[in-house]
């Protein structure tokens, strides 16, 4: 179907809208580019097989999130949450950031306080959540988030999102419209190009039934104000928790971190070789200058491609301790040599250390790793044995 023809989709059907809904999002009077709505509550509106919708619908102090629903039931599963919405976390304490600009990167965020591995740094609904596997069956490149390079035909892609930024207030637009997209020139339009310039994806949130496969195609991406303004490294010192019960990413530090350094996150799988990751990042349009990228050697390609399996493994070595726990410990200390603290696979070997010592009856010992287990493990929140 023609974007603009008078008959509705399939979708828009399913979503009892009319395709002149679909046009005029804030009804008859809103909606235009510029334009603020004066709606309190937001209605949906199906187009291209999508459906547009504002979380929460009302106008919420903690922000409104512009939400891209591939499957229309998914917004159910949110909805239907007990409590559904929660407000959005508040950090303990003054505020600890601000974006500034740095000399190599663009913009970045940095801390203005010491803060604690575990801390919450801050918390924000999304400017704008897109399925990873948007498809929309007459547009030429139907998986927007899974294809990156010139040769796609992208423009009526952004005649499609632009639904959504027209839905933001203001604010809201300016700040998404204002974010980096490296994709200037190169194929992608404006609004594509933004959204894979500084998407997140949210592994909690499948498109549809939970139980789809490949699982890592449908989840969502999410594009936020502050969150998208942090770079890069492979040594990561935080890490991002979405709730869905308040509709929020929550930036929690991995490290402890000091006043005035900058937070980084990992756009690429940290356990490859520096020449891999070097490869992955290149659609970002850049090159890392992290340690862990300057310093490579054959032996750091190696061990980050082999601490995974043994981080793993250390599950299995908890029963008996007294063989493996100078392995053990070896392996931590080489993780926090590569900087690798801020991963999952650090918290898991964490969890087996502190039952290692408990098998060995070394309370003191058991004691001080379970506390940096549990304030390592506010993201990955693997469970307490
Ligand atoms: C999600 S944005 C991060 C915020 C961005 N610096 C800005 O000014 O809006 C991603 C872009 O930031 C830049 N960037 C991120 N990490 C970087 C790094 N380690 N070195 C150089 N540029 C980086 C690249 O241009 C990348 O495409």
């Amino acid at each position: 179907m023609k974007r603009g023809s008078p008959k509705g989709s399939k979708a828009q059907k399913k979503a009892g809208r009319s395709s002149q809904a679909a046009f005029y999002p804030f009804g008859r009077s809103g909606g235009a580019r510029g334009e603020e709505s004066s709606n309190s509550n937001k209605i949906d509106v199906a187009v291209q097989e999508l459906t547009f919708t504002t979380v929460p619908p009302e106008r919420d102090p903690d922000g409104n999130s512009e939400w891209v629903l591939g499957e229309p039931e998914t917004k159910q599963k949110v909805f239907s949450l007990p409590g559904f919405p929660q407000p959005v976390p508040k950090p303990l304490g003054p505020p600890s950031f601000a974006v500034r600009s740095t000399p190599d990167m663009g913009l970045g965020v940095f801390v203005t306080r010491d803060i604690k591995v575990g801390e919450l740094i801050f918390a924000e609904r999304p400017l704008l959540m897109v399925p990873r596997g948007l498809r929309v069956k007459d547009l030429e490149d139907s998986m927007i988030m899974t294809r990156y390079g010139g040769e796609q035909i992208t423009e009526k892609w952004d005649k499609t999102l632009d639904v959504a930024v027209r839905r933001m207030s203001l604010d809201d637009r300016e700040a998404f419209l204002s974010l980096t997209n490296v994709y200037e020139g190169i194929g992608a339009g404006r609004l594509l190009g933004i959204i894979r310039t500084n998407g997140y994806p949210i592994r909690n949130l499948i498109d549809g039934p939970e139980d789809r496969e490949p699982r890592d195609s449908y989840v969502y991406f999410s594009v936020t104000k502050t969150g998208s303004r942090i770079n890069h490294s492979c040594r990561p010192n935080v890490d991002f928790d979405f709730d869905l019960t308040s509709f929020s990413s929550s930036a929690i530090a991995t490290k402890d971190i000091k006043a005035g350094e900058q937070l980084f996150h990992s756009y690429c799988s940290v356990e490859n070789s520096a020449a891999t990751r070097r490869s992955q990042l290149a659609r970002y349009e850049f090159v890392c200058k992290c340690l862990s990228c300057v310093n490579a050697t054959p032996a750091s390609d190696k061990f980050r491609s082999e601490y995974g399996d043994l981080a793993l493994a250390s599950g299995q070595w908890v029963v008996d301790p007294r063989t493996y726990i100078q392995q053990t410990l070896k392996l931590r200390e080489d993780m926090l040599d590569e900087g690798l603290e801020g991963t999952f696979l650090y918290v898991y070997l964490l969890r087996s250390i502190y039952v290692m010592f408990r098998n060995l009856g070394m309370a003191d010992f058991e004691k001080e790793i379970m506390e940096e287990f549990l304030a390592h493990n506010r993201v990955e929140k693997l469970e307490v044995v």
